[in-house]
């Protein structure tokens, strides 16, 4: 086995080749790559088992793949995974704190395996509990502290030896959404440090704050670019109607082969039609039986409804 670091100038923090994992004959992800810039903040965008967890775990080094190369800040991970764990954090959903230590205990333990001793790590730990709100709390059993809490001791334990690279797992679903803006605020803080953070999500608004995400489904990679140019792309028009018997005329537009998608949202329908109809505003109006029609801006979870289910078009 090559264990000689091999750091290669990479203007990529992550590079994946046709990265698959079976287990059995489950395929959790399915022939995945990707190629993620340096310094940015890029999104896993997908339901509960889509494969966001396990292609993570390949990305971290900590599950072996099935099939395809997986470049990590430079260095081919096969072979390098025990220099890279040292230039990468990891976050997992669950946390993984230490219900029964202190605040303080947990981030020294964290500290001890990245080998911080004496006053270096006297200095992190001081600097990490002031970073991340957590002075008040220092002495305080892990266990019994908020969601909010516990999820910024999380980050401070991933990020205490300074990783290039960051892999956050879901680090948002236990907490109310005050924190989950704030969280936010500190990964771009760390981005504009220069850190590069891959997050998965099931989230619409927090893949959006993405520079670049990736939408998954069944192991499968469905969509990729930025929020921005996923919208553009997308092979539909959004056209909003409102009127009375919304419940009815959705199920009546959702019989046509044109429409993609009917949802309502408040007082008024938001259909996705095809591209390829000419004037979408006129054809939902006539279906609609002269409804008012608007057309609307689309929104990433419109990219989402486009690219995946039975919508999906390779
Ligand atoms: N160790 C394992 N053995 C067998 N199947 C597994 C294993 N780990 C994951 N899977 C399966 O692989 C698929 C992808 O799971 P994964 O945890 O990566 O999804 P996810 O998108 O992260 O979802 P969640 O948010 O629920 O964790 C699922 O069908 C899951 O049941």
């Amino acid at each position: 086995m090559n264990t000689s670091p091999i750091t290669e100038p990479t203007e990529f923090a992550i590079e994946a080749k046709g990265l698959s994992k079976h287990f059995g004959n489950k395929i959790a992800v399915n022939k995945l790559n990707l190629t993620i810039p340096k310094g940015s903040i890029y999104g896993f965008l997908g339901p509960n088992g889509c494969g966001k967890s396990t292609s993570i775990r390949l990305l971290t080094g900590l599950l072996e793949a099935s099939e395809g190369n997986v470049s990590i800040l430079g260095s081919p991970l096969l072979g390098h995974e025990e220099s890279l764990k040292k230039r990468i954090g990891y976050m997992t959903q669950k946390f993984s704190l230490y219900d029964n230590l202190t605040v303080q205990e947990n981030l020294s333990f964290v500290g001890a395996i990245y080998g911080f001793a004496g006053k270096r790590k006297k200095n992190r730990l001081e600097e990490l509990l002031a970073l991340y709100d957590l002075e008040k709390q220092a002495k305080q059993f892990a266990g019994s502290m908020s969601g909010g809490q516990k999820q910024r001791l999380a980050l401070a334990c991933a990020t205490l030896h300074s990783p290039e690279l960051l892999f956050l797992d879901e680090p948002t679903s236990a907490v109310d959404p005050e924190n989950r803006r704030e969280f936010w605020e500190r990964l771009f803080d760390l981005c504009a440090t220069g850190t590069t953070i891959l997050v998965s999500t099931h989230y619409m608004d927090e893949a959006e704050r993405c520079h670049a995400l990736a939408i998954l489904e069944n192991g499968n990679k469905r969509a990729d670019g930025s929020p921005q140019a996923l919208m553009d792309a997308m092979p539909a028009t959004v056209v909003e109607v409102s009127g009375n018997k919304l419940r009815q005329l959705k199920q009546t537009l959702t019989q046509h082969p044109e429409i993609l998608s009917a949802a309502q949202i408040g007082a008024h329908l938001r259909v996705l039609v095809k591209k390829k109809v000419q004037d979408p505003l006129n054809f939902i109006s006539q279906l609609s039986n002269g409804r008012e029609t608007v057309l609307a801006r689309p929104s990433l979870e419109d990219v989402f409804v486009t690219c995946t289910g039975d919508r999906y078009v390779d």
